[in-house]
């Protein structure tokens, strides 16, 4: 059976994997069109695999911000799958690309997706990441996903420094229907969330999402900031925050990957959100992400909706970058399954 054909047999008796499966599938159509296209191309202009197929594929791999450490891994697997397999027929080796892509990224600990929560008392979850890259609208959609699985949320407006944020956030939390903690705009962000942990203790709230001012230019500032916020409100909740969630754009490719340096140096960064995925053609960044950084990919953003934020699944992320790019038989075989 082939590895899309195993891949949509898992997801098809589940309603709800199916629809993420298909957010995937829009959300990832321009990096289809400017890389699995071109990865079509190849397989049609070249038949049979070769060295010189190799290196024209390790090109649009470098291409879509794979990363060149991830390509080089990548080639060297492929090549010696390719040989182990006996693939001659370039029409094949993209389920094996596919296979390797999902291998490489799930290498190591495959649950470091899931959102860590406080085993009682209020979970916390800091978001930081640059001003512009997606992190209110963010904020916003994972708080309606923890509220669509049951859990009460809250909101902690702890970006006091740009101009419009606390109330951006607010309409985001009446959006939601959930609390949003804040004080006046230029306020000391510890003590927002000095403020916003008590409630959430005192009303029994399960998850408290902390917005934080995302300045990069001084980095010794934004050091000493976050760690006053984390010292706060880990003296109110031992083991808090749970998670400290970073936002990265991923149409912005490398610059991306500075910040996401930047801030492991000046914070521990559990996950990343990829915000805009839908929006760049270079969907290799997640790729790129995961080798460089070893930080997991916890969400992705797939569009402005409010549940276009879906937790990041590898399998589904190669189904999303080579759903059309099935040849005709294995498109055969799975329509006369339904
Ligand atoms: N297409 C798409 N747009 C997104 C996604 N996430 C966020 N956006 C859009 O990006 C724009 C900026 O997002 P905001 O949350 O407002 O970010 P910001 O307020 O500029 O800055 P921060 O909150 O500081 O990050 C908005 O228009 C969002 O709708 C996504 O996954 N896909």
């Amino acid at each position: 059976m082939s590895f899309f054909k195993k891949l949509k047999d898992k997801f098809s008796n589940n309603v709800e994997e199916e629809q993420s499966t298909e957010k995937y599938r829009e959300g990832l159509s321009k990096t289809r069109t400017g890389f699995t296209s071109k990865i079509n191309d190849l397989v049609a202009r070249y038949r049979k695999v070769d060295e010189d197929f190799f290196e024209e594929l390790e090109e649009v791999l470098l291409q879509a911000d794979v990363g060149f450490e991830t390509v080089m891994d990548l080639m060297e697997e492929l090549r010696f799958e390719v040989q182990r397999q006996n693939v001659k027929d370039t029409s094949n080796v993209q389920s094996v690309i596919s296979e390797k892509l999902v291998e490489i990224y799930e290498a190591g600990d495959q649950q470091l997706s899931e959102l860590t929560f406080a085993e009682s008392g209020p979970t916390v979850i800091l978001m930081v990441g640059v001003n512009g890259v997606g992190k209110t609208t963010t904020i916003g959609k994972l708080a309606q996903r923890l509220k669509n699985e049951g859990k009460t949320v809250m909101l902690a407006a702890g970006d006091t420094f740009r101009a419009g944020a606390i109330d951006q956030l607010d309409v985001w939390g009446q959006r939601v229907g959930v609390e949003t903690i804040k004080q006046s705009e230029g306020s000391d962000p510890a003590a927002v969330m000095y403020d916003a942990v008590r409630a959430a203790k005192s009303r029994n709230i399960d998850v408290l999402i902390c917005d934080t001012a995302g300045r990069l230019q001084n980095k010794v500032n934004l050091m000493n900031e976050l760690q006053k916020v984390h010292r706060v409100i880990a003296r109110e909740i031992p083991g808090a925050p749970h998670e400290v969630l970073l936002a990265l754009d991923a149409t912005t490719g490398q610059n991306a990957m500075i910040q996401a340096q930047t801030f492991k140096e000046v914070t521990e960064v559990t996950g990343i959100v990829l915000t805009k995925l839908d929006g760049t053609a270079k969907g290799g960044i997640v790729l790129a992400i995961r080798n460089k950084l070893n930080i997991p990919v916890k969400f992705v953003g797939l569009g402005e909706k409010l549940d276009d934020l879906q937790p990041f699944d590898p399998q589904k992320y190669v189904y999303g970058l080579f759903a059309e790019g099935l040849d005709h038989e294995e498109q055969e075989e799975m329509s006369s399954d339904k």
